[in-house]
């Protein structure tokens, strides 16, 4: 099986080393650069969601895509999902063990149940649109944090390395992984939400069974029903159907 060709108008820069990978991507927007990925071999301020530092050593993924998108930021918040599509189709691609994968909302990839990425949107605005994106992913190749550095009800972290026993070189994943997601933002522009929210229900994790979703200092328990037209997760709890959408979802 041959390799899909790197997408086209789309830059390519490695780093041996940098802070972030998205805050490069933001000083590269700032000077005016066009789309690009940004791979890094090591990060020494990785940044997760919600202000957690993002554990980065060497032999992991530390990549961001930096995109001009067009459009509304409602509908270029939807590319999360299009993100989490082409990373589980390019690991599943390289490990040869689709089986393995599945999603968790909002835009989690798991291995066997437990966390191997972290995937990081974040924008600039300029009027009612989105000046640049940089979407930044972390994926535990070989390494994963300390089980005790994770936060009470967080999922187990994992690496693909200790996992599966392959060992997958950053550079090769990224060269899966941006055709992929090329690909799935085309379908996004082309065919709207529905072709991605369908694939993505299809290898959804704990689908029909029950979750939680915090949001703030609240929590609601429910039966994870799906996601909408606008990727929005569906939640039926004692109360009625709630439409949540962002919350942190717990197993
Ligand atoms: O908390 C999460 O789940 C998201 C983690 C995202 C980490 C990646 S690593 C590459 C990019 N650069 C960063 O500083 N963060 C993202």
């Amino acid at each position: 099986m041959s390799a899909d060709p790197w997408p086209e108008g789309i830059g390519r820069r490695l780093l041996a080393e940098v802070d972030s990978t998205n805050a490069e991507a933001a000083r590269l927007a700032a000077s005016g650069a066009g789309p690009c990925w940004i791979l890094a071999g090591f990060q020494t301020g990785g940044r997760g969601r919600r202000g957690r530092p993002w554990v980065s050593p060497r032999g992991n993924f530390h990549a961001t895509l930096l995109l001009h998108p067009e459009g509304p930021p409602d509908r270029v918040a939807l590319l999360s999902f299009a993100v989490a599509l082409a990373l589980r189709e390019a690991l599943a691609g390289l490990t040869g063990l689709p089986q393995v994968f599945a999603l968790k909302w909002p835009n989690d990839v798991l291995l066997n149940g437990g966390k191997m990425a972290g995937i990081l949107l974040e924008s600039v605005g300029q009027g009612r649109g989105v000046a640049h994106l940089a979407i930044g992913i972390g994926v535990n190749l070989i390494a994963a944090p300390d089980p005790g550095a994770v936060e009470p009800g967080a999922l187990r972290p994992v690496s693909v390395l200790e996992e599966t026993g392959l060992r997958i070189a950053p550079e090769a994943l990224l060269d899966a992984l941006a055709p992929a997601l090329a690909r799935w933002q085309a379908r996004l522009e082309t065919e709207g939400f529905a072709p991605l929210r369908a694939e993505w229900l299809a290898h959804a994790a704990r689908l029909g069974e029950p979750i939680r979703a915090r949001t703030g200092t609240a929590e609601r328990q429910g039966i994870f029903e799906g996601i909408d037209a606008q990727g929005a997760l569906i939640l039926r709890t004692a109360a009625g159907v709630d439409t949540i959408p962002a919350a942190e979802v717990f197993f």
